[in-house]
């Protein structure tokens, strides 16, 4: 298991303009080495933040946007367009606003979708998308993700992967409907941590007080099943991107 870094930045702007800044220079020098690069893509405030400056950023045609494939971490499985969805918002944080290839997007089905409200169904056929181009680096289902990026939730909570739940202890299965979480909505898909772990850089990026004991926590070596954000880790490199805010706990 690679060792965690730790980058402190000094407020949620200045880290999700870094960590725009680093995503644009990791995409860029995978297209260079590869001809593409493959992204992971998550929720939540910071994530979302950080592809709106991407959007912004000066550095922004640096990428050949149409070569990126793009995945989710995880999502609210929710009607297709619903604002609350990951995908939704990162459409209109970043996707909407570049030239991407829509056959190189691949967002989880939505709650309306043709696996209609079974998102079991619909987290199988997701590991199938996955499965169909995976890498031959690791012995894990799933394609070459250059980077995959995470937020933190105020319990631990990672990708969709809540503490205590079956669903963080998954060995087998690269991607898994979530039922009955903590936090609203109660139904989600997520990635498993096999399937992260196949990443080759990680980066969990968060910002503020009410996490700063969780990600205390975290680096201090908890188990996965109690903060499942310590159980995200990069085959590479994993990387945690904090405010002073969140990592004010931190010796
Ligand atoms: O619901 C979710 O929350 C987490 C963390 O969100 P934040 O707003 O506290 O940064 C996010 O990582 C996850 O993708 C999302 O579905």
């Amino acid at each position: 298991m690679t060792r965690s870094e730790v980058l402190i930045h000094q407020d949620g702007d200045v880290l999700a303009a870094a960590a725009a800044a680093r995503l644009i220079t990791r995409i860029a020098d995978a297209q260079a080495a590869r001809g593409s690069a493959s992204v992971v893509l998550t929720g939540g405030r910071t994530g979302i933040g950080v592809l709106e400056r991407v959007r912004r950023s000066p550095a922004l045609d640096a990428v050949d946007w149409s070569s990126v494939d793009f995945y989710w971490g995880d999502e609210r499985f929710l009607p297709d367009g619903d604002p609350e969805r990951n995908e939704t918002q990162a459409r209109h944080a970043l996707l909407d606003h570049i030239g991407v290839d829509p056959s190189r997007v691949h967002p989880m089905a939505p709650s309306d979708g043709k696996f209609g409200d079974d998102a079991d169904a619909a987290a199988a056929h997701y590991a199938e998308v996955l499965a169909t181009t995976s890498a031959a680096e690791t012995d894990i289902a799933v394609p070459h993700f250059d980077v995959l990026m995470l937020g933190v939730g105020e319990e631990g909570h990672t990708a969709s992967l809540f503490p205590d739940t079956p669903y963080v202890a998954e060995r087998e299965r690269t991607v898994v409907g979530v039922h009955d979480c903590p936090k609203p909505p109660p139904t989600r898909i997520s990635l498993t941590l096999p399937a992260i772990r196949a990443a080759g850089e990680v980066w969990l990026m968060t910002t503020g007080k009410a996490k700063a004991e969780p990600i205390a926590a975290a680096l201090a070596g908890a188990e996965p099943v109690d903060i499942p954000a310590a159980g995200a880790t990069g085959r590479d490199r994993t990387l945690w991107l904090l405010d002073a805010d969140a990592a004010n706990t931190l010796p």
